[in-house]
């Protein structure tokens, strides 16, 4: 993997301490997105996929145990390195076993910190699995099936609310691709992701010259979208000014590249989708009531994972076969009594936790077989205190076993991953009890 691949989301509220991490790992190659508190860190997390995490545990706003153990499970096989308080080896415990990688005990060296990452951070998430037509079984969802198709005939513009990882996106593409502008372009732009100030040249393109560094001229999503669909998620994030453009490029139908004199026609179809309660936000004031009529001509629920225990079963098969064959594993099955512990479980991450869940799972299990604490490892029973060195084993032997999934076998090349050589990896595994 190229340096420039790499990237850390760090949350860390120490700013003498962020800054300086920031600085060595931005030096070293590794993309960093910096959070001060756990809300701006669960916010990054969402919106980047990064190759390594690194968290502080204690934080202004709340515990990083807390949010790390609530969010392990949907982050998929993505490493997690924590920074502990000095001596407090109870949580470090805690924390390795319900998945974190490593940690480090304040106060350490920046290099220490580098050296672990270096460890870590070759680690690259598997390909997303093809959306392939599970998951529609419930009766909620072929409600929702039905209508798409009818709203593929018009074209209206449509509202899709849901809590986040339900499937929205999935959702519209199913409109967009049952419906007649299917040979289309769809197009997609998260509004959360995009910082405020491209996001107007995002969607609306730009001149040569428009602002400093325009130096070419951008056709924006707006224009690709072109006669397909334009599907414009988490509309509830945008300010105020990209509300107003927002609103005029929905009534007049025709915008212009930023800088530009030319008046575009908007051809395409708009989606939008929102996982707070839009209408709550025009209470509230910080969403234009106009806007939002504009937007839900046809409002359309997608139900949260809960509401639908009749997909389980095919979502999660689907998963399963799709991350065994990514990471180059024989079938992989379900023990005998997950499939309960998946109906009793609340899914508020949804569909995406889901498919998490399973991710980690298969990289971190130790059998073919997968059981209940596989995907679900921060609700372990407390059973007999581990010590500190089994719970370091226990990590040790998962990353182990990450980097042999990655390499395919070839002990060679997991150990170059590792940073160690051959024989140190052998060793290591004989002492793990691993199998090659
Ligand atoms: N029926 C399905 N089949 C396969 N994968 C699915 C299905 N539904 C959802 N997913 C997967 O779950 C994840 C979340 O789906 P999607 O992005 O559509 O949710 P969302 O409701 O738009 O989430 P957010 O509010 O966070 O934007 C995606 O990785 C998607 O591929």
């Amino acid at each position: 993997m190229s340096a420039s691949e790499r990237s850390v989301v760090l949350i860390e509220d120490d700013p003498v301490l962020g800054e300086s991490l920031v600085q060595r790992l931005t030096l070293e190659g590794v993309s960093t997105h910096w959070a001060r508190t756990l809300r701006e860190g669960e916010a990054l997390l969402r919106r980047y996929r990064p190759n390594l995490i690194v968290s502080d545990m204690r934080l202004p706003d709340g515990s990083g145990e807390a949010l790390l153990t609530r969010l392990m499970p949907e982050l998929g096989g993505t490493p997690i390195i924590v920074i502990t308080a000095y001596g407090d080896v109870a949580q470090a415990v805690r924390l390795l076993r319900a998945g974190a990688d490593d940690y480090v005990e304040k106060p350490f060296p920046a290099q220490l910190l580098l050296d672990k990452l270096a460890a870590l951070a070759s680690w690259s998430p598997p390909p997303t699995p093809p959306v392939e037509g599970a998951g529609w079984r419930s009766p909620a969802m072929q409600r929702l099936r039905r209508q798409l198709l009818k709203l593929g005939q018009v074209d209206s513009t449509v509202l899709l609310s849901g809590e986040s990882g339900a499937g929205k996106e999935v959702a519209a593409r199913e409109l967009h691709e049952s419906g007649r502008r299917a040979a289309r372009p769809f197009i997609a732009i998260n509004c959360a992701a995009i910082p405020a100030e491209l996001l107007e040249s995002q969607i609306f393109g730009h001149e040569r010259g428009a602002f400093t560094g325009a130096l070419e001229r951008q056709t924006g999503l707006a224009e690709q979208a072109a006669d397909g669909t334009l599907f414009l998620d988490e509309v509830a994030e945008l300010g105020a000014t990209a509300q107003a453009k927002l609103l005029r490029l929905l009534q007049e139908r025709r915008f212009t590249r930023l800088g530009g004199r030319e008046t575009l026609q908007l051809g395409a179809r708009i989606i939008a989708a929102s996982n707070t309660d839009l209408r709550a936000r025009v209470t509230e004031g910080s969403f234009r009531e106009d806007l939002f009529f504009r937007l839900a001509v046809v409002e359309l629920k997608v139900p949260a994972l809960r509401e639908r225990p009749e997909d389980l079963g095919e979502l999660a098969a689907h998963f399963l076969s799709h991350f065994a064959a990514a990471f180059g594993q024989p079938e992989v099955q379900l023990g005998a009594e997950v499939f309960d512990r998946l109906l009793a479980h609340d899914w508020p991450g949804n569909v995406r936790e889901l498919r998490n869940r399973i991710e980690r799972a298969i990289v971190l299990a130790e059998g073919p077989r997968l059981e209940s604490h596989d995907l679900f490892p921060e609700q372990q029973p407390e059973g007999a205190p581990w010590s500190l060195a089994e719970a370091r084993e226990a990590a040790e032997s998962a990353h182990i076993r990450r980097a042999l999934i990655r390499s395919g076998n070839r002990l060679g090349d997991a150990a170059q991953l590792l940073a160690i050589s051959r024989t140190t990896l052998w060793e290591r595994m004989k002492r793990l009890g691993l199998k090659p």
